[in-house]
């Protein structure tokens, strides 16, 4: 089938909350959780839906994946209409949720790839190739037989994104995926997924609020506020609009007085100066040039560089005066 895998025209969802108005009073009021998005995804994109608490993220999931019906507005995914034909829909995206389950928690991981491989009505042999196939791949053979409740989250995720790839979807769809994990299990995530795209060409949409999921896996950066699209284009071009400092920490092998280097504002300094917080705007120099200006100076023992969080970003977007919505 060709055509885009995600297309959304004025897409709106509301919901009608109930609020306390002094001791007595309950007021209705509107929740415009998705106000008016228009996108469409391709083929083979991997694409970061990001906002702060309560953008509307995962109204916009349910709605593409057909666990909520729109307000107004039109939804296809994969070429169909996700509430009405989400069965067909089931064949076609896998749906990872880092805070919710789809595996059966009191079976073991093999039994839980049996039970869904049967539910997408895979032949045995098929289901049992591909199951192969993903536990060698995500490094599952030793974890087959534990009940799901005693894995570790980084395990457990594991097992939730082979489980999404047992029927082969064109759409895999991840809601916070990273949440929680440690930062070997991050990279080992973020790295099969990468492998996964390059391989089969899956399109990918991912939610999440580590920068770090965005950079390494999205070549599309979409930011919803308050139910609305106020970024859609690369990563490089976000920051580019949004121009946060990154900061570079550099331990030094003593107490030092506050360095002084060119294009670098000095944010702090702990513990005498022993390690010591510059920021610099990555438009007008590199972290390799303010590390070797500070080498320069004095020795480096260890350094580490620190990316802005999706809430500053997603923040300092929001405060721009002039931004219009894209849509
Ligand atoms: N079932 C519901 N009933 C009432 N309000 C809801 C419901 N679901 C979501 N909302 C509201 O809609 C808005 C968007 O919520 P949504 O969960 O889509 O945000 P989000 O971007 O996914 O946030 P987070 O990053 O915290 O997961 C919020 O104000 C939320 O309180």
């Amino acid at each position: 089938m060709s055509g885009p895998i995600i297309e959304l025209a004025d897409l709106r969802r509301s919901f009608v909350v109930r609020r306390k108005v002094g001791r007595l009073r309950r007021e209705r009021t509107e929740v415009r959780a998705v106000d008016g998005i228009s996108l469409r995804v391709e083929p083979g994109e991997s694409v970061g839906y990001i906002g702060a608490n309560g953008a509307g993220k995962s109204t916009t999931i349910k709605m593409l994946t057909g666990i909520l019906v729109p307000t107004s507005g039109s939804v296809r995914t994969c070429g169909l209409d996700p509430v009405p034909q989400r069965r067909r829909l089931a064949a076609e995206i896998g749906v990872v949720f880092g805070q919710r389950s789809q595996l059966w928690w009191d079976l073991p991981l093999r039994d839980s790839f049996r039970v869904l491989g049967a539910l997408h009505r895979l032949d045995a042999g098929v289901a049992h190739r591909r199951s192969a196939e993903l536990v060698d791949r995500l490094d599952l053979e030793r974890l087959l037989d534990t009940p799901v409740r005693q894995l570790s989250l980084g395990e457990r995720m594991r097992g939730e994104v082979a489980a999404a790839l047992l029927h082969r979807p064109r759409l895999l769809v991840l809601d916070e995926p990273t949440i929680g994990m440690d930062m070997i299990s991050k990279e080992r995530l973020r790295r099969f997924l990468v492998e996964q795209r390059e391989a089969s060409g899956t399109t990918l949409l991912l939610t999440t609020h580590d920068m770090s999921d965005i950079e390494r896996l999205c070549d599309r950066v979409l930011v919803v506020d308050r139910g609305r699209l106020v970024h859609d284009g690369t990563l490089a071009g976000l920051a580019e609009t949004v121009a946060l400092d990154r900061v570079l920490v550099v331990d030094l092998p003593g107490p030092h007085p506050d360095l002084v280097v060119r294009d670098v504002r000095h944010v702090d300094s702990e513990l005498d100066g022993q390690r010591q917080r510059l920021a610099f705007d990555p438009r007008r120099t590199t972290a390799a040039r303010v590390l070797s200006d500070v080498s320069a100076q004095v020795e480096v023992v260890d350094l580490t560089l620190s990316e802005p969080a999706i809430e500053d970003v997603v923040q300092t977007l929001y405060a721009r005066p002039t931004e219009e919505p894209v849509d």
